[in-house]
């Protein structure tokens, strides 16, 4: 309950089960706190929610006193002390270390918005990746929570980054996306559809639920990827650049929205490139970046008295964020050590308590005034939702809390998971269609130019090529679809594994399952319809070992492709790739027989798959005591089938060899591809 009067100051109390303790706030009433403290407000399924009156804004009245950001149960502060970030850069034998960020300090408090500022290349980016986490690597420093060393695992549980680039599965509607991460971040149902119904209603996504994520425009994809993060309902979140490619309108929209989670107590830290006057107002707190050192740390409005005090002058009518990126540059001369020494390299904090900002509220009111005319789609922050564990909440950093590293199970992640990708593989209209339809129209083409040849002896060389062009579409396809598809999701598996969405080994292994029935189905018509048109034996067994067999190559390509999928992009995947499998072609009983191989190669013929395979293939159909082809021809050379095999150094082979080989290696490629998916989501993580 929230008890306000009208036009003036008053003391506020919270009292609810999602809040465990009674919180008090100064407030201020405006045109639309209510929006912050009462989501309800906005009535679900209205159609334009921007027609509802937006009443009030609660804020703190004398801006970001300590008590409010301190007074917030749970609330948290991040700081950091002595923080560097060293790369290597050059040649292999040549590679010199480089200091990206020296040795820099700071904090930033709960409730308050903090901006990160500096000049392109000042080092933004990576100090938001050191402190949200995300890069380990070449990091060294103190990262502390409360003035407390952090502990890595609950940090990120009740954090999460949201980076430049809305990595956003683009063939799921708002709706879709909103309510597969509840399944992954929350266990009841009822909690669930409230929560993602309540968010999409805050993030002005209302009328968009039903609309693909690739068809948002810029602003909705960055709140979609913001209600997507608050479903875990984070306390400390990380933006890097979240207005970039924004318009100046939803700029100040998202800024706004970052604004609102602040004042609901949240610790919102973002690094931001050039903003306008209004938006610049509307930070609490600056942390100013020059060559990896920090030139500023403090309110926003005590930024200009501090320069002045080194007699840079801000000129009239110039934007103060200019001035200040002008400054940092160095265009008015080399100010950087100078102001490095000033801040003490983050760890003096006179500018924070003594300039602290008081809120413009002329550029929230001017918000205000767009959302009422319907200029702007309302929107507004969900309040926090404060963890229910006692000891979670009051020993946050202590290692006995928050055990567990995902909010659901493993098997439950496996099965979401599993859900969301065959999803998408059945929006994938083109890979679905046209892996379908290429295995049909090739079957059926095959059939025609190999009709009837299986049942007839001077055919028998004519068969063998069918066979080996078996092995080399199935191989060719079943790894081109894969390895073109999976490399795209690794910007968004990487953003949802980093924020404690799952773990890799859930995803990897419904992503492992996910792809195989489609591929069997599309192997199975491909083997059915070849098998009859080309006149092979009418034996169901041996149609079952054919078939069989045509499925173990398809899966082996599979895992082949989800190993080079999990190691190169597409372009690399596409172009390696085959180089990876073809030396095994020449190895795999066509070209040369095993017997007229030099001795020394003959063990390469012992691990080709595509031996395996088409020895497989050709004793489904040869093997197994098949009796005397009739011949249609003046001379059948290979009347015998066993004869047939012998000559082609395959009279030895078996079935249940190739059935072993085919299988086991799909298993360890795919143990493999595991770790080399692991290994390029950290590297991945290292190259941003
Ligand atoms: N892996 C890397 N190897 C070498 N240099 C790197 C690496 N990662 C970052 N850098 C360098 O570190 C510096 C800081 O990069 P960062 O992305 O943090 O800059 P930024 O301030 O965010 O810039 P912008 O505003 O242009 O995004 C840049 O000069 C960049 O070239």
């Amino acid at each position: 309950m929230l008890a306000i009067e009208n036009g003036s100051s008053a003391t506020a109390s919270f009292v609810g089960d999602r809040q465990p303790r009674c919180l008090t706030y100064k407030v201020r009433i405006d045109y639309y706190s209510s929006l912050i403290m009462d989501p309800s407000r906005l009535k679900l399924g209205s159609k334009r929610p921007n027609s509802q009156k937006l009443e009030l804004l609660t804020i703190p009245e004398h801006g970001h006193d300590r008590s409010f950001s301190n007074g917030v149960s749970g609330s948290m502060n991040i700081g950091f002390r002595n923080i560097s970030y060293t790369v290597k850069e050059g040649l292999l034998f040549k590679r010199k270390p480089r200091k990206i960020l020296d040795d820099i300090s700071g904090e930033f408090s709960g409730g308050e918005l903090t901006a990160i500022m500096g000049p392109s290349g000042s080092g933004k980016t990576m100090l938001m990746n050191v402190l949200a986490g995300y890069t380990t690597d070449g990091a060294t420093g103190d990262k502390l929570v409360n003035e407390v060393i952090r502990n890595e695992n609950n940090f990120r549980r009740r954090s999460c980054y949201i980076m430049q680039n809305d990595d956003l599965q683009p063939l799921l509607t708002v709706h879709e996306a909103m309510t597969i991460a509840a399944d992954l971040k929350m266990v009841s149902k009822k909690d669930k559809i409230t929560r993602v119904k309540e968010l999409i209603v805050s993030m002005g996504l209302w009328e968009h639920r039903k609309t693909r994520t690739n068809s948002l425009s810029g602003g909705q994809r960055k709140r979609l990827s913001i209600a997507l993060e608050l479903l875990k309902n984070p306390q400390v979140m990380f933006f890097d650049e979240p207005t970039s490619g924004l318009d100046s309108l939803s700029s100040k929209q998202c800024v706004l929205l970052l604004k609102q989670m602040a004042l609901s107590g949240r610790t919102i830290i973002c690094s931001i490139h050039q903003p306008s006057a209004t938006l610049f107002q509307m930070f609490d707190h600056l942390y100013v970046l020059g060559e990896g050192k920090c030139l500023y740390q403090g309110s926003v409005k005590g930024m200009l008295p501090y320069l002045e005090a080194l007699s840079l002058k801000c000129p009239t009518y110039h934007n103060p964020a200019d001035f200040l990126l002008e400054v940092a540059s160095g265009e008015y001369g080399n100010y950087i050590p100078m102001l490095r020494n000033k801040s003490d390299n983050g760890k003096n904090q006179a500018w924070k308590k003594n300039h602290r900002n008081t809120i413009q509220m002329e550029s929230l009111d001017h918000l205000g005034n767009l959302m009422q005319n319907g200029l702007l789609t309302p929107i507004h922050a969900p309040p926090i939702l404060l963890p229910k564990t006692p000891s979670c909440d009051t020993s946050l950093e202590s290692h006995q809390c928050c055990q567990g590293s995902y909010p659901t199970s493993s098997f439950h992640q496996f099965s979401v998971l599993l859900k969301r990708t065959f999803l998408i593989l059945t929006r994938d209209r083109t890979l679905a269609y046209s892996r379908m339809l290429t295995h049909t129209l090739i079957a059926v083409f095959l059939g025609i130019l190999y009709f009837g040849i299986g049942a007839d002896a001077s055919n028998m060389l004519n068969n063998f090529n069918f066979m080996f062009f078996t092995v080399m579409f199935l191989m060719m396809t079943a790894f081109n679809c894969i390895t073109t598809t999976f490399p795209l999701e690794l910007p968004i598996i990487t953003r949802e594994h980093f924020n404690k969405w799952y773990s890799l080994k859930s995803y990897f292994l419904a992503v492992s399952f996910a792809d195989i029935p489609a591929q069997m189905t599309a192997t199975l018509v491909y083997s059915l319809v070849t098998y009859f048109l080309t006149g092979q034996p009418m034996e169901s067994y041996r149609l079952g070992l054919f078939i069989g067999m045509c499925m173990l190559i398809s899966l082996f390509a599979q895992s082949f492709g989800l190993f080079i999928g999990a190691t190169m992009d597409i372009k690399n995947g596409v172009i390696l790739g085959p180089f990876g499998f073809l030396p095994f072609i020449i190895f795999s009983g066509f070209f040369v027989q095993l017997n007229s191989a030099h001795p020394y190669i003959r063990w390469i013929f012992h691990i080709s798959f595509a031996k395996y395979g088409f020895e497989g293939l050709l004793l489904s159909i040869l093997g197994y005591d098949r009796p005397k082809l009739p011949c249609n021809a003046d001379y059948c050379h290979y009347n015998y089938p066993e004869k047939f095999l012998a000559e082609m150094d395959m009279d030895v082979a078996k079935y249940s060899s190739a059935v072993m080989f085919l299988l086991g290696s799909s298993v360890v490629l795919r143990i493999i591809a595991y770790f080399a998916l692991s290994v390029n989501i950290k590297s991945n993580r290292k190259r941003r």
